[in-house]
């Protein structure tokens, strides 16, 4: 199962994940999520945070960049030592055996400062050609990486709104869990 969560800023998509992540009990669930970092009321970055407990600043007003997306700088460093491992920990169970068990992959998400990681758009790739369930979140906004994976025939993409923010994450976790 190949699903795009794709919703607006702010509406839910980081939350849905993180309950749905609670809600597949049966299956390994590896991957990560971003949240926002504030201080005093502003934003001054993002935190990337792994399914298993780990994470890092992703993004940063004071950070130098490169790359630099929009106020932002990213330390790729995040996205190569926290988030690629988190994704790459099930490929070994199709290249050479020992990965992990009925994994399904969580994204959160398929951002402009994610798909900065020139490894992370390779590793979504090949998620995607994998027997693995993925489930990613994506902007709304137009970008050839995310516009491409919205257009595969083998990709269902739901769009998330305050009137189903509720209920999707259990919707979907009995899809999953039912496999
Ligand atoms: N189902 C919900 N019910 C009530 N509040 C919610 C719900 N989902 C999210 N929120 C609130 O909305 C805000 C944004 O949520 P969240 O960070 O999950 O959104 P997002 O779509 O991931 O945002 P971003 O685009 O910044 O990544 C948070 O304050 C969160 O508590």
């Amino acid at each position: 199962m190949r699903i795009l969560i794709e919703g607006r800023p702010g509406v839910g998509k980081t939350t849905a994940v993180r309950a749905l992540a609670d809600g597949l009990s049966d299956r390994t669930v590896t991957g990560f999520t971003t949240r926002e970092m504030r201080e005093g009321g502003t934003r001054v970055g993002f935190v990337l945070d792994t399914l298993d407990g780990r994470h890092g600043v992703l993004a940063h007003v004071d950070f130098p960049g490169p790359p630099r997306v929009g106020r932002y700088g990213v330390d790729l460093g995040v996205m190569e030592e926290l988030a690629l491992p988190a994704l790459r920990a099930v490929s070994s169970r199709w290249d050479a055996g020992g990965g992990l068990p009925d994994p399904v992959v969580l994204i959160d998400e398929l951002g402009r400062m994610e798909l900065s990681c020139p490894g992370f758009q390779d590793t979504v790739r090949s998620l995607l050609e994998a027997p693995v369930d993925l489930v990613a979140t994506v902007h709304v906004h137009r970008d050839p990486f995310t516009d491409a994976l919205k257009e595969r025939d083998d990709v269902e993409v739901i769009h998330l709104s305050q009137a189903n923010r509720d209920t999707l994450p259990s919707k979907l976790a009995a899809r999953l869990q039912s496999r």
